[in-house]
């Protein structure tokens, strides 16, 4: 071998992740070698395994901010461990043992940065001058010493901390990814997942400074919205609205999408970071109440709520971006919402709308894969957070480390 020439050796890696929209664990089973400009993965196995229905249900009230005992607490975020354990157990079900779990866990609470009135709280006890601490929070349950215990096997955890600490949103983790796995030399990219709540990934052409070019943000409510609507106007017979066939047989109240779109949080410069705190049931409660005074049926409030995630990604695209993208890539679960796909392409005119799985990357497993890569990095010493996406001041390796290690010191 060529003295400057790299030996290329692979990982096993279990990427672990529960979104936003709480419906189950993704997991994916990844080969990984290399590092950044060289990274390469091979997706072995990725399969999505659905919480139990209970704990399900816990979860969501804890996001939706059901006050709780501790003991409760500890009992949740144990039951989620248990769960991604297994969850890290099946994905390897015909295939050899995995060396590293990355587990993002599950966001039960996050304060973007400079949000501290959301806490709503006496604030008088903190160590501050003034109560509006500038840093965020963010908290992901399911232990990560748990897991590795349990699965035998090194998981990296609580990915989103270190970049919290020095003053980032924690958030999105997954556009420094997305710019190792999907850049293109000479085209402009937009890597949109569309999960509970979506974000983008600005890439630009790889060449030059392109790195210090990209972007990325949440850009508001991918399916969080319509899957609460759903529920609700189904009487809790649907649980999402598949393939967007009920709101495409409706009518977008556009004067509606007009008034939602003039809230504050779309026209917040990125890095800006959000959630179900925001985008949840309260503010679900007033868009029924909005669809009152144009006197909408079911079908014409999901054409809406589907038209107001459309318009505030594209609306991000034309405010924020030095430049549209020549391509857009979706992700998540909402890529598979054709009557939303169709709006997106209708909205962005000549920019085409593809899915990741059209460039060869899994567009449900995305997010799952890409903890894994973020553990493998951790691993090797490799910052995962992109300033320019989370606002942090600089680059830091993001993740704990849970060695499986168990013995006597004799
Ligand atoms: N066939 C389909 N048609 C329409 N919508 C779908 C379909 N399949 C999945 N979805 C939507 O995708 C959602 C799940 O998406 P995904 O798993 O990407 O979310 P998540 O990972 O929980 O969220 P986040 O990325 O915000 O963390 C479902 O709740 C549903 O709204
Ligand atoms: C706090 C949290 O869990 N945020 C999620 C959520 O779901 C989508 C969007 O909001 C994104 O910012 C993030 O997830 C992905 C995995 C990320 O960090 O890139």
């Amino acid at each position: 071998m060529h003295p400057n020439e790299k030996a290329t050796i692979s990982t096993r890696v279990i990427g672990l992740i529960s979104g936003t929209s709480v419906d189950g664990i993704d997991a994916a089973l990844v080969e990984i070698s290399g590092e950044e400009l060289d990274l390469k993965i091979e997706l072995l196995a990725g399969e999505t395994y659905p919480y139990p229905a209970e704990l399900r249900e816990r979860i969501l009230a804890l996001c939706a901010g059901a006050a709780i005992s501790m003991a409760e607490l500890a009992l949740i975020d144990d039951a989620i461990a248990f769960t991604f354990a297994q969850a890290a157990q099946n994905i390897q079900n015909g295939h050899q043992a995995a060396h590293l779990i990355g587990s993002h866990g599950q966001t039960v609470y996050h304060r973007p940065v400079g949000k501290w009135e959301i806490a709503k709280q006496n604030t008088s006890y903190f160590p501050l001058p003034t109560p509006r601490s500038p840093l965020g929070y963010s908290l992901q349950l399911g232990r990560g010493a748990l897991i590795a215990h349990l699965t035998g096997i090194t998981t990296v955890s609580n990915f989103r901390a270190a970049d919290i600490a020095i003053g980032g949103h924690g958030a999105p983790l997954v556009p420094r990814v997305d710019a190792y796995l999907l850049s293109h030399p000479e085209e402009g990219r937009c890597i949109q997942n569309i999960g509970g709540i979506g974000n983008v990934a600005y890439i630009p052409p790889r060449h030059g400074d392109w790195l210090s070019k990209i972007r990325g943000w949440d850009t508001g409510p991918g399916n969080s919205l319509l899957d609460l609507a759903v529920q609700h106007l189904s009487a809790g017979a649907k649980t999402y609205d598949e393939n967007g066939n009920w709101a495409a047989s409706g009518t977008p109240c556009y004067p509606l999408v007009d008034q939602w779109l003039k809230q504050e949080y779309f026209h917040l410069p990125p890095p800006k970071s959000t959630g179900r705190e925001l985008f949840g049931l309260t503010y679900l409660e007033q868009c029924f109440k909005d669809a009152q005074a144009y006197q909408l049926n079911a079908a014409d409030i999901l054409a809406t709520l589907t038209e107001l995630t459309a318009a505030s990604i594209v609306h991000s695209y034309q405010t924020f971006l030095p430049e549209m993208p020549q391509r857009v890539l979706l992700c998540g679960g909402g890529s598979r919402n054709l009557y939303l796909k169709q709006r997106l392409q209708l909205l962005l005119a000549s920019v085409p709308v593809l899915t990741t799985d059209e460039v060869g990357l899994s567009a449900d497993f995305k997010e799952a894969i890409a903890f894994a890569v973020l553990a493998y990095w951790r691993n090797l010493g490799i910052p995962g957070n992109l300033p320019t996406a989370t606002g942090a001041p600089g680059e830091v390796l993001l993740g704990e480390i849970h060695q499986y290690w168990v013995g006597s010191r004799e």
